[in-house]
Order: structure tokens, then sequence, then C-alpha cells
């Protein structure tokens, strides 16, 4: 049985963060009388992502990504690598969790689990859950009903599985197919879009340098005595834009665009969460 519940996330725009939270929130109320204990972990900025995490078998480990191109995100999964690892021996138990911007989750689940394993994590338990899109405007009923009903379903899953007595077991997702190339974000032509370098751009009208949109780049690649500046990589996750207080960030590479224009065409429907 477990005695505390550490949930982990990366989370640029903060929809991954808040579902991790609230999933380890509802599930440490349910072990309350066996007094399970509860703290939460972030990698998502630069300043936490030296910090080691070992977790022994009594630990239940919550961690959550968000689904860039199909998958988690590239340039974040150094971290999840190098970062965290359970028991060895008796391995911790996980439940792996995604969110995705109303297109689809693809790969990004199995990814997470996939990788968790080889770090001594056994994930028992997983979901994927619809969010609003962190660049295109889509997405933006979620959480529905629905989704709540997959979020309860998946805490009763989870406490029924750490009740039970049993061994626990590696979850199946989606029939287990192996994880994918990532998705190929395509343009208003249908046409692959290359957006890779893109990287924002400022409105120097509106910026008045309070430097808050280098504080929240996970990449820590905006320049802070210069915030116009983006020497480093660009993940685009969206973080500058959203916490901007002036709105002064922007991206304006024609082809980053057609692709979130073609998302806003494509993918109106509302896409429903999955839980394993
Ligand atoms: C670079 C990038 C790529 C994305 N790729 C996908 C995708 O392949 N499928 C999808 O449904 N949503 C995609 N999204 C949307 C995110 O998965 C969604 O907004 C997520 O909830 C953001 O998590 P966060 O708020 O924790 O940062 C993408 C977002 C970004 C920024």
């Amino acid at each position: 049985m477990i005695n505390h519940i550490a949930a982990i996330s990366f989370s640029p725009t903060g929809r991954t963060e808040t579902l991790v939270r609230e999933f380890g929130k509802q599930l440490a109320q349910r072990f309350q009388e066996e007094g399970v204990t509860l703290d939460f972990h972030s990698f998502t900025l630069p300043k936490d992502q030296d910090t080691l995490h070992s977790f022994g078998p009594h630990t239940l480990v919550v961690f959550g990504m968000p689904t860039y191109a199909g998958r988690i995100p590239n340039k974040a999964l150094p971290f999840v690598q190098k970062l965290f690892s359970g028991d060895p021996d008796r391995k911790t138990p996980a439940v792996a969790l995604v969110t995705f911007g109303n297109r689809s989750y693809d790969s990004s689940l199995t990814e997470l689990r996939d990788e968790l394993e080889k770090k001594d994590f056994l994930v028992f338990a997983a979901g994927a859950f619809a969010a609003p899109h962190a660049f295109a405007a889509i997405g933006r009923e979620h959480p529905t009903e629905e989704d709540r009903a997959r979020f309860r379903e998946l805490l009763d899953r989870t406490e029924a599985r750490l009740r039970s007595g049993k061994p626990l077991e590696r979850v199946v997702i989606k029939g287990d197919a192996p994880v994918a190339p990532y998705y190929i974000p395509l343009g208003e032509d249908g046409q692959p879009a290359k957006f890779l370098k893109a990287k924002p751009k400022t409105d120097l009208t509106r910026c008045d340098h309070c430097g808050k949109c280098a504080k929240v780049c996970p990449m820590g690649s905006i320049n802070p005595d210069n915030t116009d500046e983006v020497p480093g990589i660009c993940i685009k996750c969206q973080a500058c834009i959203q916490y901007c207080p002036q709105g002064a960030k922007y991206f304006d590479d024609p082809r980053f665009l057609s692709h979130k224009a073609m998302l806003e065409k494509s993918y109106q429907r509302t896409a429903g969460s999955e839980v394993f």
C-alpha cells in the first residue's frame, strides 16, 4: 500500500499542471484515513530542471505532460529520462496523464508510459485529457461534463487497483500500438508546415520590459535584459504569449499561422478524453 503521492508535471501553459494537481489532491483525499500525504513537483522551468527525484515503492507518482506533435514534447523528454527514477527492485507505482489540444494525443500517452517504465516506474493506470489548444482556438469547451466523468472514472480505477491487494499490472493503452513518429503539422494547403525555427516577436509599443516572458520560458531562451531577443530554442509552447501582462508577444511566421488556421478549420469537433 502507498503512504505518499507525488504529483509531477511539465506544463508551460498550466493545463497539465492543473489536471495533475487535481488528480493528486482527489486521490489523496480518498486515502486520507490511511494518512497518505501529498506533494507537488514541477519541471517546467529551468530552475527545476536540475533537481533529481527518486521514489520508493510506497510512493504513488502521478506524472503529467502535454502532447506536442502527437508525442511528449521532445525537448522535455531528456528531463523525464534524467531527473526521475523509481525503485529498481520493487518498482514505483505510477499513473501517467497527458493533455492534448482537441486534435489527438496520438502516441504521447504510450510514450510517457514507456519512458516511465524505463526509469523503474510501474504505470498501472493512465489517462489522456482533452484541453484547450495552446495556440489554436479549438477545444475551449474543455473540460466538458464527459471529461469530468472520465476523470472520476480514472480516480475510481486507480483507487480500486491500489486497494485490490493484487499485484499491479502494466496498463494497456489503446491496444498498445508502438509509439508512432511525430505528427507532421500541415498548413491550410494540406502540405507540411515547417515552422521549427519560428520564434515569438515582441510588439515594442506594448512591451514594458517587465521580464515576465523570460521568467516563464521553459527553455530559458529569452534574454531577460532584452526580451525582444530569443537566442535559445523555442518549443512554441506559448508560455510567453499567455503570461505577458501587456499582450506584447506574438508569432508571425506564416507557416505557423497556416498550421493554426488548419487546426481551427479541421478540429472544431469536441474530442473525447480517454482513460485506461
Ligand atoms: C508545440 C505544440 C504542439 C502541440 N501538438 C498537439 C498535438 O499534436 N495534438 C493535440 O491535440 N494538441 C497539441 N497541442 C496542444 C497541447 O497539447 C495542449 O494545449 C496542452 O494542454 C498544453 O499543455 P500545458 O497547458 O500544460 O502547457 C500542442 C501544443 C503545442 C504548444
